[in-house]
């Protein structure tokens, strides 16, 4: 039975959904890494918040994973590099908690311009210190929005809605985009000259770490505020701490933090600081709904193979997985024959789509087709780390779609060149089933199913019968026999299902039969993912 773990906590929902699609689950949140490491093998879905570190030490033991969902948008807990490599799909939920995270933006400048975590401290202990906590009006204030994505879009629709003026700087932002949400598209340093408050919302990525750092500060006007709902590295804390000190930044609020769980930082207990423990996505309506999407794109994926929001491998809906998955056995099977037929090195593959193939979701199929080449040479390759590993061989891969009608409503070819040849393997769906229709310019019907011999010979007469005296004295049993020719008199071809596998030795004789040119043993096993 398909078995997903919980490791942080998610609403109840994740696991009723779970249950409801025929999944068990186990909800384990807080388990330390070893714990995880010890459990992780048995469970083919792992649902996480930010708290679960997704390390490579963990995914070594992760035997059985195919899909990892983060409940939530940032997926820097997640080594990504690391799954895609073990074949492992990685989702998140890009939207479910953008508007709970815009709110506690907005919630934390509005304590920052009227210092109400510390008046309610204060007030609370008895002080009444009504002259300390003069504060600012947003009022006409300038907000600048660094990442004006769906949580930036939103807090600047909300600033606006407070009268403030919004510069973004968000170089992925166009005209038209800044035009319609109201914002003043800008470069960063005017942004930080301009800004009264800066709200950050970009993930952390190497152009974005400590992109608050002491020479933005510097150029900020003083006395400006900032807030950071994204995450931790985004600024540089001892940057900030010095520029609270001597009052250039006359306040900070901070969700996240360089280290999390942060129980201790070097801003703590400054007194022009807001803090809260990574709250961002922390509503009830939030956690709803991530553990609701995560849950269905987990079980769509495991049950169905539908494809949603995945960070490593491109989209399949639950509406086409099923139109889809006759193309996906055939996708494989031509890639892994053209790929057995192949010698030397591969440095190129072209996919082309033709007829009704040509109108699908064509980018899942070709990285089944390359998962077909690959499989036959390596372990562990599946569609989601096929493309890595082509390009991480130098395999140059192409997809192409013709527009050309032929003979055939739908075929799927696929072109493979080595460092010496071409192999050309064409196929189509009848019914449902995949058949081999063409192999190098010649015609042939064929099904691929498990053992096989390829044969490439002279167009002679008796060579078939020799052929098939041949297995039958070896006690091979021929459950199909497929045949093409160029012409009479050429070479020729054949493609013969058997019952067994081919021992090396008779193999050896195969190759010494009277006009043969090529005999190649075939294996299509029925273990892979496209294969059933
Ligand atoms: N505190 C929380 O609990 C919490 C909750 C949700 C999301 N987040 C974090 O908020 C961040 C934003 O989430 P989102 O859903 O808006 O993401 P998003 O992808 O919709 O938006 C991010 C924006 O940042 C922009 N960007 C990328 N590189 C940039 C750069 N170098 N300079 C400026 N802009 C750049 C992108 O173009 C994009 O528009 C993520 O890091 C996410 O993890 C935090
Ligand atoms: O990226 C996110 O979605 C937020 O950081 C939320 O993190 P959390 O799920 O751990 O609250």
């Amino acid at each position: 039975m398909v078995k997903v773990l919980i490791a942080d906590k998610l609403s109840e929902r994740a696991a009723e959904i779970f249950r409801e699609r025929g999944i068990e689950v186990d909800e384990k949140p807080g388990l330390s890494p070893e714990e995880q490491r010890e459990i992780i093998g048995e469970y083919d879905g792992l649902a996480v918040r930010s708290a679960t570190k997704v390390t490579p030490a963990l995914l070594e033991h992760a035997d059985r994973l195919r899909v990892i969902g983060r409940a939530g948008i940032g997926v820097d807990n997640i080594d990504i590099p690391a799954a895609t490599k073990r074949g492992i799909c990685v989702m998140n939920t890009p939207y479910g908690n953008s508007i709970t995270t815009a709110e506690h933006a907005v919630a934390m400048m509005m304590s920052l311009a009227r210092q109400i975590p510390q008046a309610d401290a204060s007030t609370q202990a008895g002080k009444w210190e009504k002259s300390r906590f003069m504060g600012v009006e947003l009022f006409g204030k300038t907000l600048g929005v660094i990442g004006c994505g769906n949580i930036g879009s939103i807090v600047a629709d909300r600033a606006q809605g407070l009268k403030m003026r919004v510069v973004a700087f968000d170089p992925y932002l166009t005209e038209d985009r800044a035009v319609n949400l109201g914002v003043e598209k800008v470069t960063l340093d005017e942004l930080l000259a301009r800004a009264d408050f800066i709200s950050l919302h970009t993930p952390m990525t190497d152009q974005t770490k400590g992109i608050i750092d002491a020479a933005a500060i510097a150029k900020c006007k003083e006395g400006v505020r900032i807030i950071n709902c994204a995450r931790g590295g985004l600024v540089v804390e001892e940057d900030l701490k010095a520029a609270l000190d001597s009052g250039r930044v006359a306040g900070a609020a901070m969700d996240v933090f360089v280290k999390e769980p942060a129980k201790e930082n070097i801003l703590f207990g400054h007194p022009n600081l807001v803090a809260t423990p990574h709250l961002g996505a922390s509503t009830s309506e939030a956690q709803e709904n991530v553990a609701l999407q995560v849950a269905e794109q987990m079980a769509d994926y495991l049950v169905l193979g539908a494809v949603t929001n995945a960070i490593n491998m491109p989209s399949v809906t639950a509406e086409e997985a099923p139109r889809l998955r006759p193309y996906m056995k055939l996708a494989e099977q031509i890639g892994s024959l053209a790929a057995q037929m192949a010698n030397g090195g591969l440095s190129s593959i072209q996919v082309e789509y033709e007829g009704h193939a040509a109108e699908l979701n064509t980018r899942p199929l070709t990285a089944i087709v390359l998962q077909g080449v690959l499989q036959p040479k390596m372990d562990s390759v599946n569609m989601v780390n096929a493309p890595v590993v082509a390009k991480e061989r130098d395999i140059d891969v192409a997809e192409v779609k013709h527009e050309r009608q032929s003979f055939y409503q739908s075929l799927m070819r696929v072109v493979l060149k080595t460092d010496s040849e071409t192999y050309t393997v064409t196929g189509t769906l009848f019914g449902h089933k995949p058949r081999i229709v063409e192999i190098d310019s010649i015609q042939i019907e064929a099904e691929l199913e498990g053992h096989m011999l390829y044969v490439e010979n002279d167009d002679k007469p008796g060579f078939i019968g020799n052929l098939g005296t041949a297995l039958g004295k070896a006690g091979v049993n021929i459950a199909t026999f497929a045949l093409g020719r160029a012409s009479r008199g050429a070479g020729a071809l054949s493609l013969i299902a058997i019952d067994d596998a081919v021992p090396e030795a008779l193999l050896k004789d195969l190759h010494k039969l009277d006009g043969v040119r090529r005999v190649t043993a075939l294996n299509f096993g029925t273990d892979s993912p496209a294969a059933g």
